[in-house]
């Protein structure tokens, strides 16, 4: 009922918002959904066929007619055909006698000489193109029983091509147009007769089962061979073996062929790049330059149904307007049922119904569902069919009216994902491995250059002192030697000046000579002589004068040089120290581009390893993803197998009660042969094994400690479903003690505590109930505060479910003797008590279980003498709930409370309680009414062994 009303909402919806799509049988693909811009491969198929409607999500229906066959000639000899042809205008005129006829429209009319190509393009090469892109798509050939339906539908044409059929036309189309080293086509093929599926690629296989997600209403037959095409010869090749079998089958059952339906599915499956657009943007983005682009690996599955139908004429025209409905059901309920869906879909009606037939349910997908479905009905041109075609013709008008919503069927690829991701993360490492040696590369160098600098300029410096020190030796040797010249020079003007002076005094000795020569002769000859010795000494002494001061001049020649080179050797120290300094400058400006390249590349390095923080992270996530989509996978293949078989049992049960209600001849030919001995499987049983195999299977290959992981996800969906796989593994015994080993139980007090989330305060109390059914575990619950933390629960929730599974925990913990006293002092019994406020049945009955197992703990160490004093159950108030309450619920409840107060008053130290209480009264009632023996003789025994009850019943 569920999944029917999921289809209704579905037909509203599809109804509501028409896709704009390409047509299907009538029309070219030139008209694409607004979300899908990819196209079809290179050589892509085209239709020719003219684009005269908008709805293109419409049911397309095509009439083909056969031409006469030399049956009909003997017979049809004096009649005309009582269809006729228009098909420029696509119209079909059905002539009821010779003057009354009736005129129909429908999307493509082939008449006799059509050709198989044509009625392939027109009919289901559209379809074949929306399969390629990603959608669903049916082709279905309806009509009377030698119409032709198999002839254009499963034509093989072994000998000639063009004699080829719809299936192998789509499957040469499908192969050609898909990559084999990226995309996949599978092949089922099957036959549907007498509600029974069989698997005509493996014939053995009878009542496949037939599987609907409860969530997408995607339907599959698990059961069925799903065998991978390589190529055209190949799909031929099952293609024939399918046919051999259906034949043979046919024969076995003692039937026709044109009694059972006969179903191609073909499954194909595209990869493809999609550029990340959300969520995975921020991966891209962080993504460098050197790394090639992000896309994210998209999935395509789209499914082919090629459907051969039974003969129509076995329904009756009344199949859709409930006349010999009976009948009809009984030799082919799936032919009546499509017709009521069609008919209902087609008039808008309230109620489709899908489920009455397995056909109908195979194909909830193609009439007023997501895919794209063309319809090719077939006719003959007799007369004496005339019912038969016109109920044909209706059927196609009908199938006119249905509009589907054609939807494209994308998933991402995680596993493929998480590979890429793996994969980028070790391309960024080994990325920054490679960065990080190159800056160490980068800075052996910079750090050599920079020793080769210091080491030329200290070699410069060195040069320079030792330059220096020349200079300055040299400046003071040419400092000295100027002294000595000048000194030189000066003594040698001293000499000049006292050789002038003696020339001076000379030739005044000479003019005295020559006054003396006038008055003396006789000394004018010594004068002459002294005159010429003096003349001669005179012209010696002025050469000798000339000679100094040549040398002089020399001297001072001299002089000039060396102060020269003494300018030019500071012109040139000046020089060097421009050098060095320019150097140091260098050096400087060296230093800071070091440093800066250092400081950026440290940069870069922290920012490389935050990107690779968070692409662990994301890796993380998705990891946590794929193993939460593992394991819903696991519970969604039990929940297959658990409708399996549901499925089994009602169909046994089904077969059971046919095999007793059909006739003989029936009997004879009826295909559940050995099922009718079957006996009934035990449901219960083998569901819960299954469930346990599942189980177990998960715990194997996922591994307890990820599922304990994913108690940390960050994803909520994940974290519930975490806790429900343990408190499911939980509830076996020989696992409990691994779950607390892997820190299960650790996990789920802290979940307990930190969670705000309500569901997992009920799976998570649901696990602690289930973890605490066990001693040990019991008492490594209390002592990390588990008590605590469940009544902390219980105080802040109404919600009955929580409440339940809280009150069950504790209920567990009540059954510990050693364990009393902490239950009580970690409030334990006061939120057991508290709980009774929320007046759900399954709550009070923990309630009331926890209160019994604690009473009976108590009373058992009264017995073994090591329990004194009042009932800590009475200290915290129960004792006035339990009497009052003991007649109020139902009786299971009734039993536990019952069970409590016989126990509570055992001990004499709670006598007076239950005097005070009113309490005996109800001691006397259990023990006169209570349904069970043992509580009776409990209650009388503490009446007659106590004499505090003694003396109040003697009172009363
Ligand atoms: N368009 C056609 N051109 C030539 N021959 C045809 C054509 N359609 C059908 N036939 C012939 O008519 C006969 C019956 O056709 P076919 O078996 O395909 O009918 P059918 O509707 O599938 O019958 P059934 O419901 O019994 O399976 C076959 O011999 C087939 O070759």
């Amino acid at each position: 009922m569920a999944s029917t009303n999921y289809h209704r909402a579905s037909l509203r919806s599809e109804r509501q918002i028409p896709t704009a799509r390409g047509s299907v049988a009538n029309a070219s693909v030139r008209t694409k959904p607004a979300s899908s811009k990819r196209s079809v491969a290179a050589g892509s198929l085209r239709a020719s066929i003219d684009d005269e409607n908008a709805d293109s999500g419409r049911v397309r229906v095509a009439v083909r007619l056969r031409p006469k066959n030399a049956e009909d000639f003997p017979f049809d000899a004096d009649f005309t055909d009582c269809v006729e042809l228009q098909p420029e205008l696509n119209r079909l005129k059905l002539r009821k006698n010779n003057w009354s006829s009736e005129s129909y429209k429908f999307d493509e009319v082939f008449t006799e000489s059509a050709s198989q190509r044509r009625v392939y393009e027109a009919v289901a090469k559209p379809v074949v193109e929306s399969i390629l892109e990603g959608y669903n798509g049916t082709v279905m050939a309806y009509g009377q029983t030698g119409t032709g339906k198999t002839y254009t539908v499963g034509r093989l044409g072994k000998d000639d091509p063009s004699e080829r059929g719809i299936m192998v036309r789509a499957l040469e189309d499908i192969i050609a147009n898909t990559n084999s080293n990226f995309d996949s086509v599978a092949v089922s093929y099957l036959q549907l007769y007498l509600e029974s599926v069989q698997d005509l690629l493996a014939p053995e296989k009878t009542n496949i089962p037939i599987v609907e997600d409860p969530k997408t209403g995607e339907v599959s037959l698990p059961g069925a061979s799903l065998v991978e095409i390589r190529d055209l010869d190949h799909s031929l090749e099952l293609l024939q073996i399918g046919e051999a079998n259906r034949y043979a089958a046919n024969t076995k059952l003692n039937t026709e062929s044109s009694r059972s339906h006969a179903i191609l599915v073909v499954h194909v499956r595209r990869s493809l790049k999609k550029k990340e657009e959300n969520d995975a943007s921020s991966l891209a983005s962080a993504l460098n330059g050197d790394l090639p682009s992000f896309s994210m690996p998209i999935v395509q599955k789209s499914k082919l149904l090629v459907v051969d139908l039974a003969g129509s004429e076995r329904i009756d025209k009344s199949g859709s307007e409930g006349h010999m409905l009976e009948e009809a059901k009984f030799i082919n309920l799936s032919l009546t049922s499509l017709g009521k869906c069609i008919n209902a879909l087609a008039e808008n009606g309230p109620h489709i119904p899908t489920r009455d037939s397995k056909l109908t349910r195979l194909l909830r997908d193609s009439f007023g569902g997501t895919a794209r479905t063309s319809l090719i009905i077939t006719i003959g041109p007799s007369a004496r069919h005339y019912s038969e075609t016109a109920s044909t013709i209706m059927f196609g008008q009908r199938a006119m009216k249905i509009v589907n919503t054609i939807k494209l069927k994308e998933e991402v690829d995680y596993e493929s994902l998480c590979r890429r991701l793996e994969y980028q993360i070790d391309y960024l490492t080994s990325d920054m491995d490679r960065q990080q040696k190159l800056r160490d590369t980068e800075k052996e160098q910079m750090e050599k250059k920079l020793k080769a600098y210091e080491v030329s300029l200290t070699d410069a410096e060195k040069k320079l002192v030792v330059k220096s020190e020349d200079f300055e030796k040299e400046k003071i040797h040419l400092e000295l030697k100027i002294k000595s010249l000048l000194e030189e020079l000066n003594t040698q003007k001293g000499e000049n000046n006292h050789l002038f002076e003696e020339v001076v005094r000379l030739e005044t000795c000479l003019k005295q000579s020559k006054q003396h020569q006038l008055e003396n002769s006789t000394y004018q000859k010594i004068l002459a002589d002294t005159t010429q010795m003096y003349e001669k000494k005179i012209t010696e002494l002025l050469k000798h004068l000339e000679d100094k001061n040549s040398h002089y001049s020399t001297l001072e020649a001299q002089m000039t040089e060396m102060q020269q080179q003494l300018n030019d050797n500071q012109k040139l120290l000046q020089i060097k120290e421009k050098v060095i300094d320019e150097l140091q400058q260098e050096m400087s400006k060296l230093n800071k581009e070091a440093e800066s390249k250092i400081q950026s590349l440290e940069a870069q390095k922290n920012e490389l390893l935050l990107r690779k923080e968070s692409l662990n992270k994301e890796l993380k996530a998705l990891q946590e993803k794929l193993l939460y989509e593992e394991m819903q996978r696991r519970t969604l293949e039990d929940d297959i197998v658990k409708s399996k078989n549901a499925l089994n049992d009602h169909s046994t049960e089904l077969e059971y009660k046919r095999s007793h209600q059909m006739d003989s001849s029936i009997r004879s030919a009826s295909v559940l042969g050995g099922a009718l001995n079957t006996p009934k499987p035990n449901k219960s049983r083998e569901t819960i094994s299954t469930q346990r195999d599942t189980i177990s299977k998960i715990f194997e290959e996922v591994g307890l400690s990820n599922i304990v992981g994913l108690l940390k996800s960050e994803d909520l969906d994940v974290q519930i479903h975490a806790v429900k796989m343990i408190a499911n593994l939980a509830a076996e015994d020989m696992n409990q003690e691994k779950i607390v080993e892997e820190g299960g139980l650790d996990a789920l007090l802290t979940l307990l505590e930190s969670s705000e989330n309500t569901s997992i305060h009920r799976v998570t109390a649901g696990a602690l109930a289930n973890l605490a059914m066990n001693g040990l575990n019991q008492d490594l619950i209390m002592s990390k505060g588990g008590a605590r933390l469940l009544a902390h629960i219980a105080s802040r929730t109404d919600d009955p479910q929580t409440l339940r599974m809280v009150a069950g925990a504790i209920a567990n913990l009540c059954g510990n003797e050693k364990l009393r006293m902490m239950l009580k002092e970690d409030g334990g019994i006061k939120a057991l008590l508290g709980m009774v406020r929320s007046g759900n049945n399954d709550v009070i009955a923990q309630i009331a279980r926890g209160m019994a197992n604690f009473a009976k703990c108590e009373s058992r160490g009264i017995k073994q003498g090591y329990k004194r004093g009042r009932s800590l159950l009475i200290e915290d108030g129960a004792l006035n709930w339990m009497i009052s309450s003991s007649t109020t619920f139902s009786a299971p409840i009734r039993r536990h409370i019952e069970l409590a107060l016989c126990h509570l008053a055992q001990n004499e130290d709670n006598a007076r309680d239950f005097v005070s209480n009113g309490g005996v009264k109800e001691l006397v009632r259990i023990s006169q009414e209570s349904s069970r023996e043992d509580m009776r003789n409990l209650a009388s025994k503490a009446l007659n062994s106590n004499p505090t009850f003694l003396a109040e019943t003697r009172g009363v």
